[in-house]
């Protein structure tokens, strides 16, 4: 195991590398729960029983990023479903970043609550668990390649001409994870809310939100509510605020 610590007057960051793990979230819950302290990320080169949300498999190859971290909730903190948000913009921050002379039509897109698509097609995927007073972040971002899926198209940075190495991206993941975590704790979630807003589809988008018993409801992206739940404005005028969906852009 490898400790990388970045620890200086405003990194304070440390990353675990293991070669491969089952799941880097079900490692960091564990961590969590013996005691880990905030700022620690846990990075595996492959999972063997990578898990996405809705008990979904995460298909975790060499060569993509597969992590997790934690965030302690204090008695102030904004939401905990909230830190989906946070984690979506510090991404999609970093891939702007990888992408500089980016053009592609569709460009990047955070899709609700925290998938990034690259020209309409999924590049990542965060999924957030609780334990206790400790919820786990893991991210899994398509770096050099990425599974092939007739519903859910899927890409990778590689496949748009760019594939950094996964300790470089995590490293620059988790400094701009920290920067937006410490705007939600002190700002509150009125700045993650706009810059979430900005980095998103753009409202009146048209959505399918399939519901965790398999019900579907179409409808128009209509904002978030306090608590960072999804709105959207029905065909019959009214609006539903959804807080456990799989979205799809229609
Ligand atoms: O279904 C999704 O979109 C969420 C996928 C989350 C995958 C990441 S990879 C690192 C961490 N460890 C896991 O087992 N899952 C998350």
């Amino acid at each position: 195991m490898d400790d990388d610590r970045r620890q200086g007057a405003v990194l304070t960051h440390i990353i675990r590398t293991v070669a491969e793990t089952g799941s880097t979230n079900a490692d960091m819950l564990m961590l969590a729960r013996g005691g880990a302290q905030e700022g620690l990320w846990l990075r595996a080169e492959r999972q063997t029983s990578g898990r996405g949300r809705q008990g979904r498999v995460w298909t975790s190859a060499e060569g993509n990023l597969y992590a997790s971290t934690l965030v302690r909730l204090r008695a102030i903190d904004p939401q905990a479903a909230t830190l989906a948000l946070v984690a979506a913009i510090a991404l999609e921050e970093v891939v702007r970043a990888y992408l500089p002379s980016f053009s592609l039509p569709g460009g990047t897109v955070i899709k609700w609550p925290n998938d990034l698509l690259l020209d309409g097609a999924k590049l990542s995927g965060i999924l957030l668990e609780r334990a206790d007073d400790a919820v786990v972040i893991g991210i899994g971002v398509n770096l050099a390649h990425h599974p092939e899926s007739l519903d859910r198209p899927a890409t990778s940075l590689a496949a748009h001409g760019v594939t950094p190495m996964p300790e470089d991206f995590l490293d620059t993941l988790a400094t701009a994870f920290e920067r937006w975590l410490a705007i939600w704790r002190n700002e509150g979630l009125a700045p993650i809310r706009a810059r979430w807003l900005d980095r998103a589809h753009p409202v009146g988008t048209a959505l399918t939100a399939r519901l965790p018993d398999g019900s579907a409801i179409d409808g128009l992206f209509a904002g978030l509510d306090s608590e960072g739940a999804l709105i959207l404005r029905l065909a019959d005028g009214t609006s539903r605020v959804i807080h456990a969906a799989d979205v799809f852009l229609i």
